[in-house]
């Protein structure tokens, strides 16, 4: 099944246009699995276990496995969503970007060492960059548009050809690199109406949003700027508001209860 097939269902399925962000960080857990060994997968089970029936997606982020050496840690992470929730897709955050070549072993990366669903990339190094992930046809590629951050319009609002250049963007991913169906943008929730903007622009492709929770994304504003006609074309993605609910050992109850409130605020405003 594709990932946009596996994306359709779970929508259906769960529900839920929520995504859990599994960014693990040692510092932050607490004492009770902080020194447990593989603690950074413990920690990741037992938030996945509370939450998988209630989420469209997880996208763990590489940065939080690999700055502690874990890459196992998130194999094992990936390999224990495949074999329990299999219907639920994986996004993996790595927001890869490079010539060609060198975007080739990215796309290998993510796709055959890891097996993961969909990668997030940074398009600005233009479309050689991207064509190695877009060729797995039956992968998502997930590509910035216009990112949460406050930085986001620096560079992303420049004008280029009288429009902002997060706007080029989307048209290009739209009309130009989406030939397999498999392109999604990546729309801040903090940027309600730049992602209206962008929903205008491209259809029904899917957005990963990520900004909701610890980054303060209007859900409301949101839902309504980037839903697609049937109600749905969202991801959206929380970490810390969820997985950092409660720095004590009930940690995966509290998640799962901040994760059951985003679905229903959010699904309150999908009709
Ligand atoms: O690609 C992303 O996931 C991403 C894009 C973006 O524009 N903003 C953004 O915050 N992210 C990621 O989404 C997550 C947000 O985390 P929280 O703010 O804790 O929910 C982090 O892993 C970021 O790296």
């Amino acid at each position: 099944m594709s990932f946009i097939e596996k994306l359709n269902s779970i929508w259906e399925e769960n529900d839920s246009l929520v995504c859990v962000g599994l960014d693990p960080d040692l510092e932050r857990f607490p004492k009770s699995i902080r020194d447990v060994p593989d603690a950074i997968f413990q920690f990741n089970k037992r938030i996945i276990d509370a939450t998988h029936d209630l989420v469209c997606a997880y996208k763990p982020q590489i940065a939080y496995f690999s700055a502690e050496s874990a890459e196992d840690q998130l194999t094992k992470t990936i390999q224990y969503i495949q074999s329990e929730y299999p219907s639920i897709p994986i996004i993996l955050d790595s927001k890869r970007g490079d010539i060609g070549s060198t975007a080739n072993k990215y796309a290998v990366e993510a796709f055959e060492r890891f097996k993961v669903d969909a990668v997030t990339i940074n398009p600005y190094m233009g479309y050689d960059s991207a064509e190695p992930f877009l060729s797995y046809q039956d992968k998502g590629t997930v590509l910035l548009c216009r990112t949460s951050n406050s930085g986001a319009s620096d560079i992303q609002d420049l004008i280029v050809d009288g429009v902002p250049l997060y706007q080029k963007v989307a048209t290009l991913i739209s009309d130009k690199w989406n030939y397999n169906n498999n392109c999604l943008l990546v729309v801040g929730a903090t940027w309600p109406s730049q992602m209206a903007k962008v929903r205008s622009l491209v259809g029904d492709m899917p957005f990963l949003v990520p900004g909701v929770g610890a980054q303060g994304g209007d859900i409301e504003a949101l839902v309504k700027a980037g839903k697609t006609a049937n109600g749905k074309g969202l991801i959206i993605s929380s970490s810390r508001g969820v997985i950092y609910a409660s720095g004590e050992d009930d940690f995966d109850s509290k998640a799962r209860e901040v994760v059951l409130k985003l679905r229903s605020q959010i699904n309150l405003h999908r009709k």
